[in-house]
This record gives C-alpha cells, sequence and structure tokens, in this order.
C-alpha cells in the first residue's frame, strides 16, 4: 500500500439467511470442531424450570403509548412504541428478580436494583436463525454466558433450540408458551462472588424450522465497575473470586472471547495464587 502498510483482508462473511436460501451444505466457517459438535437434541431437564405467574405486572394499560381514550380518535398505523414498553415491562421483571436474589444472597432488598441508575442500558437483540441444512454440525449461536446483569428472552413459542449446560450436561429448555425466560448473567456471577452462576447456554439450528427470540440485556452504566459486593467477600470463608472490570470492557471481552472460543468470565476469575495477592 502507498503509506507502506499491509492490510489484512477480512472478508466479511455473507448474510445468514441468503446463505441459507442458496447452499446444501454450509461453508466451512460454520462447521464446528468434531469434540464441539452440538447433538442436536440434548437431555430433558431434571426438574422444571420454575414458572412466575407475572400477569398482574402486565394488568395496566396505555403506557407509552397514544392512549386510546375515545372510539372517535385516529390511531397511529404504527408499532413504534411496543419495543419501548416492552423494555420498561422487562426492566420491571428485572427488578422483581433483583430483590428477591438480593435477599437470598442475604442483602437489602433493593441492594442490586440500586445499582441500575439512570445511565443503565438496556440492549435488545433479535435473533433470527434460518432451517440450516447441518444442524449435527453448525451452531445458531455459539456456546456462551451473557454478560449482562440479567437477560429476559422472549424464545419461539413453537420451535425449540436453546440449551443450558449444567454439570457437563447439555439440557433443551423447554418451551412455554407465553412464557419469558430469565437468565441470570456474568454481572450476577461477580457481584455475588460467585454464589450464583452466569450459566452457559448455546443455541442448535434446526433442518426443517426457522426460528426466533428476542433477548433483552440488563446491564449497569457502562463506566460502572463490576466487583464482588463487599458483604459477601470474607477473607476467611469466601475470599474476593473475581477482579474488578468496568462494565463496558466487559461486554467487549464477551465478544472477543467469543470470536476465539473462550469464556469471557475465566479473564476476571482470580486464581487461588492471585487471591491471596489480592486479599
Ligand atoms: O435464542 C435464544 O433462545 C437465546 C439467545 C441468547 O442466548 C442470546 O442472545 O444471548
Ligand atoms: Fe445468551
Amino acid at each position: 500500500m502507498a503509506d507502506g502498510h499491509h492490510w489484512n483482508i477480512v472478508k466479511i462473511p455473507p448474510i445468514v439467511q441468503e446463505l441459507a436460501a442458496g447452499v446444501h451444505e454450509p461453508p466451512s466457517q460454520y462447521m464446528v470442531g468434531e469434540k464441539d459438535r452440538p447433538a442436536i437434541a440434548g437431555s430433558d431437564m431434571p426438574e422444571p424450570i420454575p414458572v412466575v405467574d407475572l400477569s398482574r405486572l402486565f394488568a395496566s394499560n396505555g403506557y407509552g403509548n397514544d392512549m386510546v381514550v375515545s372510539e372517535k380518535q385516529i390511531l397511529n398505523w404504527c408499532d413504534r412504541d411496543v419495543l419501548r414498553e416492552y423494555t420498561v415491562r422487562c426492566r420491571e421483571i428485572t427488578s422483581l428478580v433483583l430483590k428477591k436474589l438480593a435477599k437470598l444472597l442475604g442483602l437489602s432488598e433493593g441492594y442490586l436494583v440500586d445499582m441500575f441508575d439512570e445511565k443503565a442500558m438496556t440492549y435488545a437483540r433479535f435473533n433470527y436463525y434460518p432451517r440450516c441444512p447441518r444442524p449435527d454440525n453448525v451452531f445458531g449461536l455459539k456456546p456462551h454466558s451473557d454478560a449482562s446483569v440479567i437477560t429476559i428472552v422472549a424464545i419461539d413459542d413453537s420451535v425449540s433450540g436453546l440449551q443450558l449446560l449444567r454439570q457437563g450436561v447439555w439440557y433443551d429448555v423447554p418451551i412455554v408458551p407465553n412464557a419469558l425466560l430469565i437468565n441470570v448473567g456474568d454481572g450476577i456471577e461477580i457481584m455475588s462472588n460467585g454464589l450464583f452462576k452466569g450459566p452457559g447456554h448455546r443455541v442448535v439450528t434446526n433442518a426443517e424450522s426457522e426460528r426466533v427470540s428476542l433477548a433483552m440485556f440488563y446491564t449497569l452504566d457502562p463506566e460502572k465497575e463490576l466487583e464482588p459486593v463487599p458483604e459477601l467477600v470474607d477473607d476467611e470463608k469466601r475470599p474476593r473470586q473475581y477482579v474488578k472490570v468496568k462494565t463496558k470492557d466487559y461486554v467487549t471481552g464477551l465478544f472477543e472471547t467469543l470470536a476465539r472460543g473462550t469464556r469471557v468470565i475465566d479473564t476476571v476469575k482470580i486464581s487461588d495464587n492471585l487471591n491471596e495477592i489480592v486479599s
């Protein structure tokens, strides 16, 4: 190049949806190595996922929308406010869950919720998994845990695919119609000093059906540090297990490690040796 700099040209992968329409066999970049291949069917969960009826939370109406106050009113042909309203409602659920988690950890009820100030972020990810001719070799979403504090996922109500790792076994997450899945993210793992774990999960593909999901990630202010809360660190009984990390650096770390096939939580874990130095 004129400035003497040599660029590495990285070919941008095509949109998977377009690929799926035109190929019989996914290209090699999508095929996982033999030892990491997904068994298409995971195991059944040993016990049911607890389902909490939150219908009372949704009983009020009209938030954030052009409220319907009369039958003669002209309405918008537009669903613009739906995602905003959904985000706010899911945040209410997040607050409920955080209050309960705080109590379980022996903290005051508002301890975790209060960490979410006006700069706290919500990221929405819409996942679309086209049909895949080789579900035995190709992941919809590689194994990972979420960088959020709490994630709320609206999973497809007719096609399964989400699997959860527990003690080395991948379990199928069952479809519960009209239910939201609440997942604890790595943020809780770090803040709870490892008492809760951000579970590993992945999505397997399906040869017959496409699948969709919507994940809402609730994180702290990107500039805020994630670290074990002092009340859950005890130098003798439960030494600090994670180093301090800025929320935004942790989120960036997730994408870097996902690309490499490693886990971001491992980058902030304090090994036993290091623990002696830190404490
Ligand atoms: O598609 C799903 O069911 C899960 C999606 C997920 O884990 C994610 O977006 O982080
Ligand atoms: Fe996830």
